[in-house]
């Protein structure tokens, strides 16, 4: 005979328990005062050890629903803060703070957990993609629901924060990874190239066209087309892209039949497009159309978390044995405001490399520009540094975030590398909201 499982949910059965034991106690406590006034006794003793017993009752029952749930999450905290990847405290303080704040302990266990499976789940869908700020974690999170649906996407970012390896991070992770992938830079297209590049061409169209041509719609068909630096394609081009994401067809130049199509659309942008819609050199139509799902990239200013594990991994893409950066060069890395993001860190590392004949990159190894990053930061473009504490705090943010970076994102590893105690240097990284898990490798 087959067994029949029922699940019913805890938030079900638990007010069912308690709602039961309430009108049990208030059916039990009519009964009583009615038996007693019936007979002519004072209801008052027997009332009291009724609730006496209902609430011994109610009392172990709730204990022993807290232990039946509760269990299992315990085992799971405890078991999860044993992993190194996950502590970052002494045990004493795990102890410690295990008497006194038990909700405040999970949700702290919870987190880092949540934090390191996204930092997997980066790792393993991106696996070129560097991202262990929070800020570039949650644009992947977002990138990773908007990449398997048809949605267009619009990529937003300053120039070399990482547009095309986010566009392919989207086609790779797409239900459309096995079609065609069609990039078009569109600052790369002349302006009398553009309709044969898009739509291509019949035999004898115009001079030079000795034989038919497939343009990149064609090409890209039942795929993904990527349009770079969307900002730069003339209006007139504009419109006539409007018609293929509108209605998914077009004519070959000199062609005179319709060719449908069925695209999956990612365009990115440098631009300030919402500026240029005012200004009406790009279509607000076409804007909407491809503002579906924008997805804007922070400049690498925005997560310096990012600096050196990107640094790291150049290093290890140049050569087989990559050299360390020394605590300075480390420091000016930091302290840099890379108005070329990612590229500009990139093409520094690889000048870095061929320049550094010791074991570790040295500041001489390092670009102009990022040598006198220290003192330009009075003239830092984001924070407009003005007095001598805000460029003290801005240094002392650095070190920090470098220290957490060397100890693995243990807080008590980086307190000692800066010679200061736990509990102070908790305090500066509060005041100054660096995120110390995301500098912890999974
Ligand atoms: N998060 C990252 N992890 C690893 N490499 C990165 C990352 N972001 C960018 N890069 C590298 O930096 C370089 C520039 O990136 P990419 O070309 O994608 O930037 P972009 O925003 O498209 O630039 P542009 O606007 O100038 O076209 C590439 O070599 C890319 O591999």
């Amino acid at each position: 005979m087959t067994q029949k499982h029922y699940h019913i949910s805890l938030y079900i059965i638990i007010p069912v328990i308690f709602g039961g034991f309430a009108i049990l106690a208030s059916v039990m406590s009519f009964r009583l005062t009615e038996y007693c006034m019936e007979h002519h006794l004072d209801p008052g003793t027997p009332a009291f050890w009724l609730a006496i017993i209902i609430g011994g009752i109610t009392y172990a029952c709730t204990l022993l629903i807290l232990w039946i749930i509760l269990r299992p999450v315990e085992k799971f905290i405890e078991e999860t803060k044993q992993l190194r990847v996950l502590s970052d405290r002494k045990p004493e303080e795990n102890k410690k703070k295990k008497s006194t704040d038990k909700i405040k302990e999970f949700t702290q266990v919870f987190e880092q957990v949540t934090d390191v499976l996204t930092m997997v789940e980066v790792r393993k869908y991106f696996p070129d993609i560097i991202a262990d700020s929070k800020a570039m974690r949650g644009v992947l999170s977002q990138v990773m629901k908007v990449a398997p649906t048809d949605t267009t996407v619009l990529i937003l970012g300053e120039s070399g924060t990482g547009k095309e390896l986010i566009a392919t991070g989207i086609y790779e992770n797409s239900l459309r990874k096995d079609k065609p992938f069609i990039a078009l830079n569109c600052t790369a297209v002349p302006d009398e190239l553009w309709e044969s590049e898009l739509f291509g061409h019949e035999k004898g169209a115009f001079t030079g066209a000795i034989a038919k041509k497939p343009g990149k719609f064609e090409l890209a068909n039942k795929g993904t087309f990527f349009l770079d630096e969307i900002g730069d394609m003339p209006l007139k081009t504009q419109a006539k892209l409007l018609r293929v994401l509108q209605e998914g067809e077009f004519e070959r130049v000199g062609g005179l039949h319709s060719i449908k199509v069925d695209i999956r659309f990612i365009a990115a942008t440098n631009k300030d497009i919402t500026q240029m819609v005012e200004e009406g050199t790009f279509r607000e139509d076409l804007y909407h159309r491809l503002n579906v799902f924008p997805v804007r990239l922070p400049s690498l200013r925005e997560r310096k978390e990012d600096i050196l594990v990107l640094t790291d991994h150049f290093l290890q893409k140049n050569v087989p044995e990559p050299a360390k950066v020394s605590p300075v060069a480390s420091q000016l890395l930091m302290a840099h405001a890379w108005p070329g993001n990612v590229r500009e860190l990139q093409n520094a590392v690889e000048r870095a490399t061929v320049m550094c004949e010791e074991d570790a990159i040295q500041a001489e190894h390092l670009p102009e520009n990022v040598k006198k990053s220290l003192t330009n930061q009075t003239i830092a473009p984001l924070k407009e540094l003005l007095s001598i504490d805000e460029k003290l705090e801005e240094i002392e943010k650095n070190l920090i975030i470098e220290a957490l970076r060397k100890g693995g994102g243990f807080q008590v590893n980086a307190a000692k590398l800066l010679g200061i105690s736990p509990r102070k240097l908790a305090h500066r990284i509060g005041k100054y909201n660096i995120d110390p898990k995301s500098f912890k490798k999974s």
